[in-house]
């Protein structure tokens, strides 16, 4: 039974969210990313996953809908996708050593409204040379990833340290997307 709609283009949501039993629905929406004057990490990705569930919900029929957001921050500064080569190096010379946040949130729109939460978890990075910086650019991995890297893949190899919610770097924070479900009066380890 059909009881949702993924409101993302993200291959890594899709796998998350099948990896807790959900039967869902993918419909990708397309909404202006860029963050607002001032505007602070976490608010910028709480408004993000709620313009993306809302987006969604205009077309599902009253069907609940996912929206979801990542941001990577770092001295209260966020890293978006990078843009080019240089961008990409440049965010993660400044991750280089370090611990930064990165920043999910999770909205969930239904015809009682909108649920929605931020999760926050720490990663540290041992020190990254600007050689292995612009190796790792040409794997092609950092494009279309918040602050230029991915842990699940060969970005693992920077991250000394994460505390927090795993799947939430990677996208979906499953314990407590499991939790907003159903708080709505959703069911999560069903086929
Ligand atoms: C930090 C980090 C981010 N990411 C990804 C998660 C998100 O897909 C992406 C941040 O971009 P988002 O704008 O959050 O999501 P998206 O454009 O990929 O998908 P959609 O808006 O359609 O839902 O960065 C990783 O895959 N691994 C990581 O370690």
């Amino acid at each position: 039974m059909l009881t949702l709609v993924l409101a993302s283009a993200s291959p890594r949501r899709r796998e998350l969210l099948a990896q807790i039993g959900v039967t869902f629905s993918v419909a990708p929406v397309d909404i202006d990313e860029t963050p607002l004057a001032d505007e602070s990490a976490r608010d910028y990705v709480l408004r993000l996953a709620q313009e993306k569930a809302l987006a969604g919900f205009q077309c599902t029929e009253g069907l609940p809908v996912l929206g979801s957001d990542t941001t990577v921050t770092v001295d209260g500064q966020i890293l978006g996708k990078p843009l080019d080569r240089a961008d990409a190096t440049s965010m993660l010379q400044r991750l280089s050593g370090r611990t930064h946040q990165v920043m999910t949130a999770i909205a969930l729109a239904t015809v009682n409204g909108v649920y929605a939460r931020v999760v926050t978890t720490q990663v540290t990075f041992r020190v990254l040379s600007m050689e292995e910086c612009e190796r790792y650019w040409d794997t092609e991995e950092p494009c279309d990833k918040a602050g230029g890297y991915g842990i699940q893949g060969l970005g693992a190899v920077f991250v000394t340290n994460i505390q927090g919610s795993y799947t939430g770097v990677v996208g979906l924070p499953l314990c407590e997307t499991a939790e907003l479900l159903t708080r709505a009066g959703l069911q999560v380890w069903q086929k």
